[in-house]
């Protein structure tokens, strides 16, 4: 088998539909994911965000199209280690007293050989991982009397402590409070500095403004957006008619960082955003959209 390309792409969909049984949920995506990268997930709910994060982890069934990760297909158990994933509304602990450290070792298990103890590239990997998200000092203390902003840095370092290559979150910062969906953001933020590849489900859009540096959106199980992060995203999606959403806005090729006069506009607030519904992306100068074909369909992209 040839070595995969190492200028590929470190996710990559092509014409990919998952569902679950006889149902297709998500439906002909085609997108690339670049190291470094910080992408936002967007759509309303029940649009298919978490069946497309779970069809590119193989959680939900594939039924068309390619999947790739680091340029190999996917998934493998190769693609699922170098992709750490934190699932939406996912607790630790479960009342057990249990420290920081071993919840975030735990994440260390699919790499270790059967039976034998944690090495010192684990030890290491695990400290890491605190320290990526600021709990190293709460190593000793017990999950379950952590915050709940501070219990998701603990999932996340978790996930971290396998050290992927791409870390998929779904709805971080639900249900925490407005401090600490900030201080995630921040975490966010720094990961993205140690070159962590982000792909991010979220509802909440304003705290990550900074973060992310691109958003996609789902519509009816159908990827409506891919380019800058502007005001109006998630109202726009939920005004499209699912057989008239022919529209993938494609990233603006060349536009340099931080060309894009709103991308540092924050979307506070669904109800701001629904304000705009009809404006928002679809007349953004940047975000031209791009006629795909109401009938493409999934099969027409297999090799
Ligand atoms: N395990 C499952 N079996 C069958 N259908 C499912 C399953 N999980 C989700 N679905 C259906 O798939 C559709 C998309 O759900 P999904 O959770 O992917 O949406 P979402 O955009 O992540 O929504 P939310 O924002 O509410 O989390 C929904 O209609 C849902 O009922």
């Amino acid at each position: 088998m040839s070595e995969p390309s190492t200028s590929a792409p470190l996710l990559r969909l092509r014409g990919a539909s998952f569902g679950y049984g006889e149902r297709v949920v998500v439906t002909g995506v085609d997108l690339e994911v670049h190291r470094g990268e910080r992408v936002a997930l967007l759509g309303s709910n029940g649009s298919g965000k978490t069946t497309l994060l779970r069809g590119v982890l193989g959680l939900a069934a594939r039924t068309g199209g390619t999947v790739e990760v680091g340029g190999e297909p996917a998934p493998s158990r190769r693609s699922r280690r170098r992709t750490g994933y934190v699932p939406q509304g996912m607790s630790v602990g479960g009342g057990i007293p249990t420290t920081v450290r071993e919840v975030v070792a735990t994440g260390r298990l699919p790499l270790r050989r059967p039976w034998r103890p944690a090495g010192r590239a684990d030890h290491a990997a695990v400290h890491r991982a605190l320290e990526a998200v600021d709990m190293a000092d709460h190593a000793r203390e017990d999950v379950t009397e952590l915050s709940g902003g501070q219990q998701r840095r603990v999932l996340i370092a978790r996930a971290l402590a396998a050290e992927p290559d791409l870390l998929v979150l779904d709805e971080p910062l639900a249900g925490v409070d407005a401090a600490s969906a900030g201080a995630l953001a921040g975490t966010l933020a720094a990961l993205a500095d140690h070159e962590v590849t982000i792909l991010v489900v979220t509802h909440e859009v304003g705290p990550l403004a900074d973060v992310v540096d691109r958003a996609l959106v789902l519509s009816h199980g159908r990827l409506v957006h891919d380019g800058p992060l502007v005001p109006g995203l998630l109202g726009a999606s939920d005004d499209l008619d699912p057989a008239a959403a022919t529209a993938t806005t494609r990233r603006a090729e060349g536009q340099a960082d931080g060309a894009d006069p709103l991308r540092h506009q924050h979307v506070h607030h669904r109800d701001e955003v629904e304000g705009r519904a009809g404006r928002g992306w679809v007349d953004h100068p940047d975000t031209r959209p791009v006629a795909v074909g109401a009938d493409e369909h999934p099969e027409r992209h297999r090799a």
